[in-house]
Formats: structure tokens, sequence, C-alpha cells
């Protein structure tokens, strides 16, 4: 178990991290979602000791961490951490060689990442001249290659395409399997919800809910999702309609969010006001959607 336990960070006067708590099980795999500066890089340098807290305390299987727990993470940094002018195999094999493993070893496994992330004909090339999707499977080739027991990962899916979306997801998912705590973050917030098992949602350096996603459509806070099909509505009729948070167009229908234990009344004589309503049925809320909604509840709170 991975566990971040009030953590908190200053940048001279820039607040990045206050008291911030999760923790990551064996087996699971934890999406780490927030805005832009929310703090989840912050985060993850914190438990890679590449930063130091202000306070609190990481643990690894209960422990507080040090350089030797720490050298059993994979860790996919934000910056990406490879050298640009070495060959991808040569490079690979060091880095695991670096972490312990023997020459045989270091081999094996940078021969069978390489496979496995489908850039096995690169191993020769030197990083800098690969596609930026192909410099991204060589980081999480490195991240691996040491066969860690944990996953630390900063934005590994981003910029990546459908295939290597698909190969990065399933690798994630063994090493779950496999038993590892795996923790990363994401503004893809569709693929967080279909692969994560539990999910945090900072901001403002701080978490502010967390678990699966059926338990955060369940919170006190979240509110409900209610489809609208009225043909002949204007652009922004449900904007200032009682109890809505968001709307917005999806094809033909209007998607409107309501705030947790609104009534749906005043939307519907919204609706039928602005002439005939060919469905108004409620949904159960995405990730994006109670993101939107947990994000826009605090920030009414923050304001008021
Ligand atoms: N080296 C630094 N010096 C000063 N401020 C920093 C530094 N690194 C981060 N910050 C600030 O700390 C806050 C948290 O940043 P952090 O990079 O952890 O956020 P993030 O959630 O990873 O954001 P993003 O989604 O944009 O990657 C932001 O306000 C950011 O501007």
């Amino acid at each position: 178990m991975l566990e971040i336990d009030g953590v908190s960070k200053r940048y001279g006067t820039i607040r990045a991290l206050r008291d911030m708590t999760f923790s990551v099980r064996p087996g699971e795999l934890f999406g780490f979602v927030g805005a832009n500066g929310a703090g989840k890089t912050t985060t993850m340098r914190i438990v890679l000791g590449v930063l130091a807290a202000d306070a609190g305390e990481v643990r690894l299987e209960g422990r507080p961490i040090d350089a030797a727990r720490r050298r059993r993470i994979g860790y996919m940094p934000e910056e990406r951490g490879l050298y640009p002018k070495m060959a991808v195999g040569e490079q690979l094999r060091y880095l695991a060689e670096l972490h312990g493993r023997s020459a045989a070893e270091a081999k094996a496994a940078a021969a069978r990442w390489t496979t496995r992330l489908g850039i096995a004909e690169r191993v020769g090339e030197e990083v800098q001249k690969l596609s930026l999707g192909n410099q991204q499977r060589v980081q999480l080739a490195a991240a691996l290659v040491h066969e860690p027991d944990v996953l630390v990962l900063d934005e590994p899916f981003s910029g990546l395409d459908p295939v290597a979306v698909d190969v990065m997801s399933a690798v994630l998912r063994e090493r779950c399997e496999a038993g590892a705590p795996v923790v990363f973050s994401s503004h893809q917030l569709e693929l967080v919800e279909r692969l994560c098992d539990r999910v945090g949602i900072v901001r403002d350096g701080t978490m502010i809910a967390q678990g699966r996603v059926d338990e955060l459509r369940a919170g006190d806070g979240a509110g409900a999702t209610v489809v609208v099909h009225a043909p002949d509505a204007l652009p922004g009729w449900a904007d200032a309609v009682p109890g809505v948070t968001a709307s917005r167009v999806e094809h033909d229908r209007t998607v409107v969010t309501l705030r947790a234990a609104a009534d749906d009344q005043a939307l519907l004589q919204a609706a039928l006001a602005t002439g005939p309503v060919r469905e108004f049925t409620h949904r159960r809320p995405s990730l994006t959607e109670l993101f939107r909604e947990t994000m826009g509840e605090r920030t009414e709170a923050g304001a008021a």
C-alpha cells in the first residue's frame, strides 16, 4: 500500500499542497485527476523524493518511504527523463542496472518491454529521433524495466494514439493484477473512468473527493444529469433555471447538470416553455460531469 498522509508543500508564497491525503492499495489502479496546477505533479515528485515535503509523510507498506523503497517504484515523470542521444535499448539496460538488476536481467527486461510496447524495432535508435508517442512508450518501458512493485505515472496517456492508449491501458491493468499499486494522473476523464478502480479529485493542493466512480455518484455533493431534447429551444435555454449548475449541447440534445437535491420540475417547465419536448431523461453522470460538478460546487463554496 502506498500512503500519502497529510503532505503539504509551498513554493515560496504558492501553497502547492495542503494536507494531501490518499492511499493506493495493492492491485489497485488509482486515477489522480484535477485542473492544471492542482498539485498532481508536486505530489508525485514528493512520493519519488525529487522534492521534499514541508509536512506530512509518504509510506510504502506502512513504513516511511526511504531511498531503498523508492527504488522499487516505477516512475514516469511529467518532464520525461530520458537521455535524448542514447539508443533506446542501451538506455533501458542502463536504467535497469541502475536499479540493481544484473546485466543479463537488464538485457532480458529491455527486450521484453520493448517487444510488449511495440518498439522492438527501435532499440538501436536514439530516443530523440523517435516520434513523441514512441518516446512515451520508451518512457513507460523505462518505468517498468526494473520490475517495480509500485507504479507512479504522471500523465502517461497524453499524446498517445488510440493503439498506444490500449497498450498502455493493458500494461497498467496487468501490473495491478500482479498486485502492484498503480497511480497515474490524467486529464482524459473518460479513460480514467473506464480504467480505474478508484479516483481522486484534487483541487488547490488538496483531495476533495475520492472513491469508486459509483461512490462519487452516490456522494452527498453529487448532482443529477438530465438529457433534454427540445428541438425548438434556443442555445443556453437551461442556464438560468434554478438548480442548474451546467448545461451543454451533445448532438441535438442538451445535457444539464442539476445541483444535488435540486428538483427537476423547474427544468421540465423551462423545457416545455420552449416548445415540444421529445426527451427528458435522467442518466448516470460521467466522471467528467462529476468533476465539473465538484469543481463548480467548490468554486461556489469558495466564493461564498
Ligand atoms: N518549481 C516550481 N516553482 C514554483 N511554483 C511551482 C513549481 N512547480 C509547481 N508550482 C506551482 O505549484 C502548483 C501545483 O503545480 P503542479 O505542477 O503540481 O500541478 P498539476 O496538478 O500537476 O498541474 P498540470 O495538470 O497542469 O500538470 C501550481 O500553482 C504551480 O504553478
